[in-house]
């Protein structure tokens, strides 16, 4: 299969570095990332080790591609779905968290989209070097739910290079799972400074319970099956399973980076029928800090 990964970052390298393995793939990224997996391969390293030639560059060729990964941060999948538009694609996959990546792409792009998501754990350590923090699983298939041929072959792709892989009927549903966990984890840690185990019985655990639970009332109004209780639960769980975690938000704030809030707990806001006070709070609090350091566009909220 011939695979294009649009995002060749942390997560975008680690899954195209595996899916090199069976596959031909092509990651488009930056460089010096790409000038490095161009000249020595892609070096995979932590709970996974493989050293893989996958093709590297810049730009998106204008070429047929099965499947194209996509694994940029929230804010930049309207930039990806119009640079994807050169590319003939059959099928298109979002790995990325938060709410909205899907009909972005869906509404730029003649090609089936599909929703994802991932709970592997990935680092860039350096140019040409991946880190697997964490080996666990993609779930994918419609957005809306149900069944799709599209779907079972993606699936199929990604199991033939040894990624764990579940097609599920319930993309929905699993979307605003994990939307919850990150709404209740990542703006808390990243304003607390704290890593996520703190969550379990610190001070903080409360806001990040509160969190997920407006958020699985924002979905319960949108016709998803997620109770309070099965939201604080998987807050919990995972806050336990990562606790010596920093949250992608947190590491983005370390690095003076634009964070994912808009897709995350901004989505809740955005989506909300009344008030989310806690989502609200950590919005704000959040673009603040974005809007200080001169993150956020003029003219965005
Ligand atoms: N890392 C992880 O373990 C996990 C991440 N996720 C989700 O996956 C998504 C990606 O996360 P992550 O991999 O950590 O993010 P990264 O920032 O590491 O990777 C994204 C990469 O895409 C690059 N990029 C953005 N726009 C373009 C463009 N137009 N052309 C070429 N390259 C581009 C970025 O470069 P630049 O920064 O220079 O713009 C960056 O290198 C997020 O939604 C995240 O929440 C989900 C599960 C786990
Ligand atoms: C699951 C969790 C909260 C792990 O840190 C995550 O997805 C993130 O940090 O973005």
């Amino acid at each position: 299969m011939r695979v294009l990964v649009f995002g060749a970052g942390s997560l975008g390298s680690l899954l195209g570095g595996l899916l090199a393995r069976a596959h031909e793939v092509t990651l488009v990224g930056r460089d010096p990332h790409v000038e490095r997996v161009r000249a020595e391969g892609l070096r995979i390293a932590g709970e996974v080790s493989a050293r893989v030639e996958p093709a590297a560059t810049t730009a998106v060729p204008a070429e047929r591609f099965d499947l194209a990964l996509v694994a940029v941060k929230a804010f930049d999948t309207p930039a990806a779905a119009e640079a994807l538009g050169g590319a003939d694609l059959d099928a298109v996959l979002s790995v990325q968290n938060g709410l909205g990546n899907e009909a972005t792409l869906a509404e730029a792009l003649d090609a089936e989209v599909l929703a994802g998501t991932c709970t592997y754990g990935a680092r860039l350590t350096e140019p040409g070097v991946v880190e697997c923090t964490g080996r666990g699983e993609v779930a994918l298939g419609p957005p809306d739910g149900g069944e799709s041929p599209v779907a079972e072959s993606v699936g199929a792709t990604l199991r033939a290079a040894g990624v764990e892989a579940t097609v599920a009927g319930d993309m929905p549903r699993r979307c605003w799972e994990k939307l919850a966990v990150n709404a209740g984890i990542n703006a808390v840690t990243a304003l607390a400074r704290v890593e996520n185990g703190a969550l379990v019985d610190g001070p903080a655990g409360e806001s990040a319970r509160r969190a997920a639970r407006e958020a699985a009332r924002v979905a319960r109004d949108e016709g998803i099956d997620l109770s309070d209780g099965a939201a604080v639960e998987a807050v919990e769980r995972v806050a336990a399973a990562t606790s010596a975690n920093r949250s992608s938000m947190l590491q983005d704030v370390d690095a003076g980076s634009r964070t994912e809030i808009d897709a995350i707990n901004g989505a809740v806001v955005d989506r909300a029928d009344g008030r989310v006070p806690v989502n609200e709070t950590l919005t704000a609090l959040v673009r603040g800090w974005e809007r200080e350091r001169g993150l956020r566009e003029d003219g965005e909220k």
